[in-house]
């Protein structure tokens, strides 16, 4: 395999930690590199037990409990929500995914997080558009204040939008130095997003992110479809031809058309 990319698989914690240690080991079973655990879909009294079911796999899982005005789907207040993020960050799991405006807000609970020697992924997301390149780097030199891994997603409006997102890992290449070790996930959600989730990996993203089986975020693919067109892509020597143009993201987003249509036809 020519093209490296790692899949980040998003999993629900509903309030059964049987049926999330299943959903853990089939994602893993099936060729996801990480899991991201959304404890937002769980009462904030069944998050021990969920975390006593995902404990082992902690250093290959991101923990979030996103707030509802950023897609997220928590039932308590926003005190409640930030008791539930310190408590996910006393596991200590690869990343602690909380949001740029929470920590903006919040300059105790960042503080509270960084204490307990979490490392943190700061997310940006905009289900309404995607913003203007200028502004997505203003966004993102904002986020990087408060820690090195950084995720932006955005909605894609139009196919153009790939290209905005995807400049941003220009943008690091050029401003930042390999030793700052800064590691990007941005790319669009929604139907005419769809290229950049698979090329956000080629052009430098650590990671992308698929679902189990229904989408956690518009348009998410599946792990197994994602696998699927990266196996393609592979085996079409896609790799040498990749760039940030709407040439590549209209060939991308083709094959993805086509390899869904032969994976459901
Ligand atoms: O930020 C992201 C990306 C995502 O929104 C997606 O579109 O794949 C899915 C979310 O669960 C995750 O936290």
């Amino acid at each position: 395999m020519i093209i490296s990319y790692k899949i980040c698989t998003s999993i629900q914690a509903r309030d059964s930690s049987r049926s999330l240690a299943l959903d853990v080991a089939r994602a893993f079973n099936e060729g996801s590199d990480m899991v991201e655990v959304r404890f937002d879909y769980s009462s904030k009294e069944a998050i021990n037990d969920l975390l006593d079911v995902v404990m082992e796999h902690r250093d290959r899982m991101i923990f979030t409990c996103r707030s509802r005005d950023e897609g997220g789907a928590f039932n308590g207040s926003e005190a409640e929500r930030l008791m539930v993020l310190k408590r996910l960050a006393s596991f200590r799991p690869m990343l602690l995914d909380v949001e740029y405006k929470t920590v903006e807000r919040d300059e105790e609970l960042y503080d509270h997080l960084r204490a307990l020697n979490c490392d943190l992924l700061i997310s940006y997301h905009d289900f309404n558009n995607t913003p203007s390149r200028n502004r997505l780097a203003e966004i993102m030199d904002g986020m990087l204040k408060y820690s090195r891994n950084v995720k932006i997603v955005t909605m894609a409006k139009s196919v153009e939008d790939n290209e905005s997102i995807l400049s941003l890992y220009d943008i690091i290449k050029d401003k930042y130095k390999k030793k700052d070790g800064i590691q990007l996930v941005a790319f669009c959600m929604g139907e005419h997003g769809l290229a950049s989730r698979v090329l956000c990996t080629m052009l430098g993203a650590p990671y992308t992110y698929a679902a189990l089986d229904k989408p956690l975020a518009p348009s998410q693919l599946t792990l197994r479809q994602m696998r699927m067109i990266y196996k393609v892509m592979d085996e079409n020597g896609y790799a040498k031809s990749i760039r940030n143009d709407r040439y590549t993201i209209d060939m991308v987003a083709r094959l993805i058309g086509s390899v869904l249509h032969d994976m459901h036809g």
